[in-house]
């Protein structure tokens, strides 16, 4: 589990910062209307007709209520068509602030559908960019983590922004009405607000920082979560009795979130209270001049309604602006992690003019001097590497746990770059080719390979996915790698979804799995295949045939092996024996075993264990 990481001083965020982060809000209007520009343009101009209707219909309420005390007054004059006019207008103009309303909220929730669609995607396109090291970096999944989960986040920041614009628009008409009259009420209503703006904004830089301090935490929870409840964790979890552990471990984490966020809320809300009382007074305060100029026949009854009602929108829609401005800012300051990631670029180096890849390949694959630390780590993985795997060579690696063999086949595989020395292919440096290229060309099935919760055949085609709907090659895969077999027991055949997750799915055992593993790498001609491990699972009968098999399907190929089985790392031309990340024997097993060194020590004492 990763430690916690990034926290941020609560107090290093500031207005200035809120409102530097105002400056993301292009970019992110661009992915608005990237996502679908028709409906960003309609939601626009739905939102600027419906800010105007409140100071229209509060006009109208104004004329109405002049005219009726007109008419009051003058009983003698009984023409009450213009009444009955404004009547009809105030009507009409309520039935269509109540359908633009109903409009924004439809394209609102589709143009958040299809932004948050798009913003996924855009993601996974990136991340599927950037380099296997950088995932392995906390920082970076910190990073990657926080982008994805504020998808929802986001799409409310989008209807947010918008609302704030419609907002602005609709008190910019009730000042120029407001200031018509008295400007001094709008200096009373800034008064009355402001100190509940700046509350607002401090609380929010507080629940910002906080909840961004959480986030090593919230992930653990997470996989504490799904440690303690899922299919794939319920074996062990039983067997070892963990739950309680993992339960006590959860609930210590939940407590402490709990009480960092409770007492925020309770001195935000206590706070709150406090704010809103001052607005009130402000409020109140403007009513009573209204209501003596009115007294004083300064103003009338129609101004009145009018000036009163203005000033009550104003006030709701200045504190709803205000308030809405923190979590806008704080919407924008989480855009950050977003953008960021998107700036994240891969390190691999990726060849500008990428020179063609060589079929055949003629010298083979050089190390020379490689050596790899990984990036959290002083230790060398690899170090001093210097050897060539030749065109049509078998070449199997052994050596102890942790002795560096899956880092050199990555190396190899161009999945991280040597910190030290470099690769040749035909004498070349391996950088200047194209990277898909060379992983076309390389047909590799690693130990911890996936075992994909989809169909059979999908499982196989994953080697080579352009081939996915090619029926014949893929049941050809499965036959050189024993997978066959299986997939005539299963009741759907090739067809059988995989798994326990989805649609009525079949577990395999290990061993099975690793048979349709093992078929990914005899879905391309690859002219390099790496094995990493691939019969640890098998039963001796199976990898036997899968070894037959092997030695057949690569003839004139070259190959790497890493396994713990001499019986099965024998069969390769050379073995390379790996200690502490360095070469300390090459050669034949004959060579090898003549040598009396390493080799044949472990050797010996694997056959001695067999007898
Ligand atoms: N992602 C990683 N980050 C940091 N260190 C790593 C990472 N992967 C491996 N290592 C370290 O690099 C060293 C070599 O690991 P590697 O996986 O290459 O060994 P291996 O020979 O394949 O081991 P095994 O036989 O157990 O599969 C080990 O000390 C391991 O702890």
């Amino acid at each position: 589990m990763r430690q916690p990481q990034n926290k941020i001083n609560t107090k290093d965020l500031t207005l200035r910062q809120r409102l530097a982060a105002l400056s993301n809000l292009p970019a992110f209007f661009k992915l608005a209307w990237q996502s679908s520009p028709s409906k960003t343009l309609l939601s626009f101009i739905l939102r600027l007709l419906r800010s105007a209707m409140p100071v229209a219909l509060l006009y109208v309420g104004k004329l109405i209520v002049d005219e009726v005390v007109l008419l009051n007054r003058n009983t003698s004059f009984d023409n009450h068509n213009y009444l009955w006019q404004l009547v009809a207008l105030e009507f009409i103009l309520a039935i269509v602030t109540d359908a633009l309303n109903r409009l924004i909220n439809l394209t609102d929730s589709l143009l958040g559908d299809l932004f948050s669609n798009y913003t996924s995607v855009k993601i996974m396109q990136h991340a599927a960019t950037l380099d296997l090291d950088q995932f392995e970096d906390s920082v970076f999944y910190d990073k990657l983590e926080r982008a994805r989960q504020q998808t929802i986040g986001r799409t409310m920041l989008l209807t947010q922004v918008m609302s704030q614009v419609q907002d602005m628009i609709s008190m910019a008409f009730l000042i120029t009405g407001l200031i018509a009259f008295n400007a001094w009420l709008i200096a009373l209503l800034v008064i009355a607000i402001l100190p509940a703006f700046l509350g607002e904004s401090h609380f929010n830089n507080q629940n910002y920082a906080l909840s961004r301090s959480q986030t090593p935490e919230r992930r653990e929870l997470d996989y504490l979560r799904y440690l303690g409840a899922s299919d794939e964790t319920a074996k062990e979890i039983k067997i070892f009795n963990l739950a309680g552990f993992v339960i006590d471990r959860f609930e210590t984490l939940s407590d402490k979130f709990y009480t960092d966020n409770s007492k925020l809320a309770v001195r935000r809300s206590a706070w709150g209270s406090f704010f809103s009382m001052l607005g009130s007074t402000g409020y109140y305060a403007a009513y009573v001049f209204i209501i003596v100029k009115t007294v004083d026949g300064k103003l009338s009854v129609g101004d009145l309604t009018f000036l009163a009602g203005s000033f009550r929108q104003l006030r709701a829609l200045m504190e709803s602006v205000l308030s809405r401005f923190t979590s806008v800012s704080q919407g924008a300051i989480y855009l950050d992690d977003f953008l960021d990631f998107f700036k994240i670029k891969p390190r691999i180096t990726i060849a500008s003019k990428p020179l063609p890849f060589p079929n055949p390949i003629k010298q083979g694959f050089t190390f020379e001097n490689v050596g790899f630390q990984y990036h959290n780590s002083q230790a060398w993985a690899n170090r001093y590497l210097n050897f060539t795997l030749h065109p049509g060579e078998k070449l199997s690696l052994v050596g102890e746990n942790g002795a560096g063999k899956t880092t050199l086949v990555k190396l190899l595989a161009r999945l991280y770059e040597p910190t030290e020395g470099r690769i040749l292919l035909d004498s070349i440096d391996l950088r200047d080719y194209a990277i898909e290229e060379l992983r076309l060309n390389l047909g590799i099935i690693f130990q911890d390979y996936i075992r994909y919760q989809m169909t059979l055949s999908q499982n196989i085609a994953v080697g080579n996915i352009a081939e996915i709907n090619n029926k014949v090659l893929i049941e050809k895969s499965a036959q050189e790698s024993l997978a066959d077999a299986l997939a005539q027991k299963l009741p759907n055949q090739y067809d059988q979804w995989l798994g326990r997750r989805f649609n009525d799915g079949i577990e395999l055992s290990g061993g099975e799995w690793q048979k349709v593993a093992l078929a990914r790498a005899y879905m391309k001609d690859a002219q390099v295949l790496i094995l990493d491990e691939p019969t640890a699972a098998l039963d001796a009968r199976a990898e036997y045939e899968v070894f037959q098999r092997f030695a057949e399907m690569t003839q004139g190929k070259s190959a790497v092996l890493i396994s713990h089985r001499f019986s099965t790392a024998r069969m390769a031309d050379r073995i390379m024996v790996l200690d502490k990340g360095q070469i300390i024997e090459i050669g034949t097993h004959e060579e090898l075993l003549s040598k009396n060194g390493r080799y044949a020590e472990l050797f010996y004492l694997q056959a001695k264990g067999y007898q």
